[in-house]
């Protein structure tokens, strides 16, 4: 099948490339030269495993193409996929304009019939929109020519993108019931045949629906996380084990074991907007969404935990201390540094006066990028931020350690040398990466989220 992919971000370029690897003829469009520029030089933007093998390997096949040219990308694809950015507004709703502008693109040039697939994350009601915009393409061109617009959300999560893409738990398509609604079913039906056979993952649906079932499985997969956090906070005073709770709660099939880890707090590039997104949608409609309020309102205070830990243990004098952090980007497997909780945490530090020694496996160039927005009001802060090589590097004379992102490589550090390096040895772990038993017989003092068992050596 030709397809189109209007966006090669995270979304465009891993959706692609998964359907070029199935057989399908791919054309990739970006707006950004830089990007089409590595794409075509055999190197990819960002940090996916396996990604980069599939584009090679697709590549080479003739099977996937990367181009600025907008006529060329809509002559190819029957099927328009709009994987574009949706960022927040300043209130929080999400920003529209790259959606609508890759609409007007296709209405510009289309002679034939389209399905134009709204593959990002897009208020209910967008849909119309993107129609509206194309019909207006159309008739300033005085052109006829048919397509249908069908909601298809993505699932996938940064770091397992491919394997989330190509073994997916389900995949959501809302399509209307006209004829071309009809059209645009059985090709969407075609091209994800391979994906599940008999078609009993897919959920077919009106696109209002499909378009509120992203925004609902974010909103929910957010509040489990808040509301452990919240749990794990309580757990600290009453002296429970946040880790023992969610086993014992876990196990049943109703709550199930996933996204219960308490921790520093949720970051990445779409639980935080999309949570906003929803409760605005909600406030047109004159509605308030009380649990995501409070959801977001957690999950910022959460972001600030281990800096409020290490300001109590510091007796609040952080000035000429200094500590180690393992962990900048949001999540493992990425370096994606969006809303990631080591920048509150990193903010805390420095602006109260201490040093850090960072590490982080893969973003360690986008945090250079970061910490000069960060820190843009006050750049002297970053002479006090040094990018050590390795994660027993960064603990040298460090007064602590903390651990802000659960990537594999810190799970299991050599004890001696962690504790040979610090000042002392204290650990404040953000994704409760250790058991505070046994890093009491280590003779390590221990902070976790909702750990209660703290040793003091
Ligand atoms: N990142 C993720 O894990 C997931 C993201 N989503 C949603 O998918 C959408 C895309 O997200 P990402 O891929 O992360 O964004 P991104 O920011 O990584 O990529 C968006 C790309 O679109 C390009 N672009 C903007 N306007 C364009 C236009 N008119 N024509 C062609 N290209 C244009 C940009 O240059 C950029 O390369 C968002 O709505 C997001 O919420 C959904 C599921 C997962
Ligand atoms: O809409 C999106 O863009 C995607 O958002 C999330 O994916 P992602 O943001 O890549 O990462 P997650 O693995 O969901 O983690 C998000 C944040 O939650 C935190 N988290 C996750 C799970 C948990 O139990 N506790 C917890 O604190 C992580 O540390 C991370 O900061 C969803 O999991 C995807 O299904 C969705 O497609």
């Amino acid at each position: 099948m030709k397809i189109t992919i209007i966006g090669t971000g995270y979304v465009g370029l891993v959706t692609g490339a998964c359907l070029a690897e199935l057989g399908n003829d791919v054309f990739c469009l970006d707006v950004d030269q830089r990007k089409i520029d590595i794409l075509n030089s055999g190197g990819i933007p960002i940090h996916e495993p396996g990604l980069e093998e599939i584009v090679a390997r697709n590549r080479a096949a003739g099977r996937i193409q990367f181009s600025t040219d907008v006529a060329a990308s809509v002559a190819h694809g029957d099927v328009q996929f709009i994987a574009v950015g949706t960022p927040p507004d300043e209130d929080g709703s999400a920003d529209l304009q790259y959606v609508l502008a890759a609409a007007r693109n296709i209405g510009k040039y289309m002679n034939g019939f389209k399905v134009v697939v709204d593959k990002s994350t897009v208020p209910v009601g967008t849909a119309d929109r993107v129609a509206a915009a194309l019909k207006e393409e159309l008739n300033q061109r005085a052109t006829q020519a048919e397509f249908s617009v069908v909601s298809n959300p993505e699932f996938l999560k940064e770091g397992a993108a491919v394997e989330d893409f190509m073994r997916p738990d389900r995949i959501v398509i809302g399509c209307d019931s006209s004829a071309q609604g009809e059209k645009a079913r059985s090709l969407m039906k075609k091209l994800y045949a391979p994906f599940n056979r008999n078609h009993e993952r897919t959920y077919w649906m009106d696109v209002r629906s499909a378009e509120f079932t992203k925004y609902a499985a974010n909103a929910m997969l957010a509040t489990r996380i808040s509301f452990m956090n919240e749990l794990a906070n309580l757990a600290d005073h009453v002296g429970a084990d946040i880790e023992a709770v969610r086993h014992g709660i876990g196990s049943d099939p109703r709550i199930g074991h996933s996204f219960l880890y308490a921790g520093c707090g949720y970051g990445g590039s779409c639980f935080p907007k999309d949570v906003q997104a929803l409760e605005r949608t909600a406030q047109e409609y004159g509605l308030n969404l009380l649990i995501l309020q409070a959801v977001e309102a957690v999950n910022a205070r959460q972001k600030q935990v281990l800096g409020s830990k290490i300001q109590a243990r510091f007796d609040n004098q952080l000035v000429g201390k200094h500590f180690a952090i393992w962990g900048l980007a949001f999540k493992p497997n990425t370096d994606d540094m969006r809303a990631a909780s080591s920048r509150v945490l990193i903010g805390e530090l420095l602006r109260s006066g201490a040093t850090v020694a960072v590490y982080d496996p893969v973003s360690m160039e986008e945090a250079k990028r970061v910490f000069e927005l960060d820190f843009y009001d006050a750049p002297e802060l970053l002479e006090n931020i040094r990018y050590a090589s390795n994660p027993m590097e960064a603990l040298n004379d460090a007064d602590a350690l903390a651990i802000v992102t659960e990537w594999k490589a810190f799970r299991s550090p050599d004890f001696d040398q962690v504790k040979a390096r610090l000042k002392q040895p204290v650990i404040f772990d953000g994704r409760n990466l250790f058991e505070p038993a046994v890093m009491n017989e280590l003779q390590i003092e221990y902070h976790g989220i909702g750990r209660s068992v703290l040793t003091r050596v």
